[in-house]
């Protein structure tokens, strides 16, 4: 399987304070077709080590151990998506035609953002929140835990903190189906993108056909990311070889990027650097 090229594979994390719907949105978009992971159905099915926090009424999961076994997943979809490009005998072009053969996989959970570099962040009035966390029975003092943290963004840091780019959906307004569609948009976006960047790369590799790493790497699936890790670009988009050291610098240049979702205004020209 190594000698034809395979798509791209994207991550993407959907996270969120708890009641911002992602768990209802991520369903949605499952029974779609689109590949979802949900984190706390996988922690437990995985036994990943979690301790308890009782003054804080929550678990506290070991995020070494999670990361390891969610990398480890992560790989097993890809070859999954790779093994479907070839059997069928798909091109690029087939991949957005059913969420099927979309190499995309969906991390949900308010901990996504640590395991990705590529975040949407779903977000909730604050009045709103309170409303249905208190529904969902919680303490008031996890309800005001959980409402201030939304009040201060505190996801949103988090999320520019440990990702690449970040976008936002303001949720409050919209129904579940409406963020979904939303949510699928972004993706399909998002995904646009990171074919662009292959085909770019792609492109360039023809004139550097002398180096056998990356034209293996890119052969054996490797993630962009990774390939890009190789690489860095001058402003005209000619592709230099970088050692090592150049990596961080790329990441620098590369700051967060973050897009707010305007209901009704579905432009996602913001997302072609
Ligand atoms: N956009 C929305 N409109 C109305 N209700 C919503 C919306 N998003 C979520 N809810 C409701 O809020 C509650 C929490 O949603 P959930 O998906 O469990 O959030 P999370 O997974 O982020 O904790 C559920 O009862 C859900 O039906």
């Amino acid at each position: 399987m190594t000698d034809i090229l395979f798509p791209p594979f994207l991550t993407i994390a959907l996270t969120g304070t708890p009641g911002t719907g992602k768990t209802e949105v991520s369903k949605k978009l499952e029974a779609d077709g689109y590949r979802i992971l949900h984190i706390t159905e996988f922690i437990k099915a995985h036994n990943i080590p979690s301790e308890r926090d009782d003054e804080r009424d929550c678990d506290v999961v070991d995020m070494d151990a999670l990361e390891e076994a969610v990398f480890e997943y992560q790989q097993t979809v890809r070859k999954e998506f790779n093994q479907k490009f070839f059997d069928e005998g798909l091109t690029l072009a087939d991949l957005h035609k059913s969420p099927e053969t979309l190499p995309v996989l969906v991390i949900e959970s308010h901990l996504a953002h640590y395991l990705c570099d590529l975040s949407v962040v779903l977000r909730t009035h604050p009045y709103t929140l309170k409303d249905r966390l208190n529904e969902r029975g919680y303490s008031d003092k996890k309800v005001m835990e959980n409402v201030l943290a939304e009040s201060i963004d505190v996801v949103l840091c988090d999320c520019f903190d440990y990702c690449r780019r970040v976008y936002e959906i303001e949720t409050t307004n919209l129904t579940i189906d409406e963020t979904a569609d939303c949510l699928k948009e972004l993706i399909h976006a998002l995904y646009d993108d990171e074919l662009k960047t292959y085909e770019h790369l792609m492109g360039k590799m023809d004139a550097f056909s002398s180096d056998v790493a990356a034209q293996q790497a890119i052969a054996a699936g490797l993630p962009i990311s990774d390939i890009l890790e190789t690489y860095s670009f001058e402003d005209d988009g000619a592709i230099v070889y970088s050692d090592n050291d150049d990596i961080g610098d790329y990441a620098e240049e590369k700051n967060p990027v973050l897009v707010k979702y305007l209901p009704g205004k579905n432009d996602w020209s913001e997302l072609t650097e």
